[in-house]
């Protein structure tokens, strides 16, 4: 059985994928000539005879295994996702108009990769594709709990005193704070620690199909929810090291009866008239 939480009564409403928006979460990989809501430009130098441009550093694969409890080593990964599209259900509270107009995703469940990265790159959809598109639903990591956590817990280590403990000082290997920069080019993120999704903080995106994501190491994220009249297929890259737990760690967001549980609630305006009429039930 997974480890669970309760979820609130929550209508999270669908924002469109910007950096400056994400930059909690993780980065958003696109062309930043095309790009809106990015208040730093990466760093561009001339390429391949001049003809091309190349934005360095747009985003990491960084390997934080080091802090996996079995110490087995990684690998860096590439796989194929093939992601069919989900159907949305009826938003059921407001009057008929908004119900016509509005439609739910119920998110039942969350996962994380807590030692890397993981970046998702869809082909062949272009961004004015008016048919298909994803969302992308995320949650950042409580700092406490009093649950047991669904995280790898290190074997614990014998008693040590202060002086030994100062003398050893590393920088904290977790970190909560947003995304930080310097120059202008992102900063890889550390991993998120060992604490459940905070819904009441949750965040839901639109991107398009020239958009890629990267989930920062330990982002809770919803497996990929593509939206409208096809799969989408995505290269997704990533570090792994064949530990179940210490790849991908999931959670289910069970709703209590009577409540609405958690649900993206995305209206067609947002989505286009045509991506909302082929994902409706
Ligand atoms: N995000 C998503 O759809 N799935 C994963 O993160 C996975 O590794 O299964």
């Amino acid at each position: 059985m997974l480890p669970y939480i309760i979820a609130p009564n929550l209508n999270l409403p669908v924002r469109p994928l910007t950096q400056d928006a994400f930059a909690e979460f993780g980065t958003v990989v696109e062309n930043p000539v095309n790009a809106t809501g990015r208040s730093q430009q990466p760093k561009v130098v001339k390429a391949n005879q001049g003809s091309a441009l190349k934005y360095i550093d747009v985003s990491h694969v960084s390997n934080f295994y080091h802090l996996a409890p079995s110490g087995h080593p990684a690998r860096a990964v590439m796989n194929m996702f093939v992601c069919s599209p989900r159907q949305l259900q009826p938003a059921s509270s407001g009057s008929d108009i908004t119900q016509e107009q509005t439609s739910k995703f119920p998110v039942q469940i969350l996962e994380r990769h807590p030692f890397t990265p993981q970046t998702f790159v869809p082909l062949g959809l272009a961004a004015e594709d008016a048919t298909t598109a994803y969302l992308v639903i995320v949650a950042p990591t409580c700092r406490t709990t009093d649950r047991p956590l669904p995280y790898p817990q290190h074997a614990p280590k014998q008693q040590r005193s202060w002086t030994e403990i100062f003398s050893r000082a590393q920088p904290s290997p977790v970190d909560h704070s947003t995304f930080s920069s310097s120059g202008s080019s992102p900063e890889p993120q550390l991993p998120k620690g060992p604490g459940e999704p905070d819904l009441s903080r949750a965040c839901a995106f639109l991107a398009n199909g020239s958009q890629a994501v990267t989930y920062g190491p330990g982002t809770w994220h919803a497996p990929m929810v593509v939206l409208g009249a096809k799969a989408i297929d995505f290269v997704v890259v990533q570090y792994a090291n064949d530990v179940g737990l210490e790849d991908c760690q999931e959670m289910e967001i069970k709703t209590e009866t009577g409540s609405d549980g958690f649900n993206v609630v995305i209206d067609s305006a947002r989505l286009g008239p045509k991506v909302h009429e082929r994902a409706k039930l």
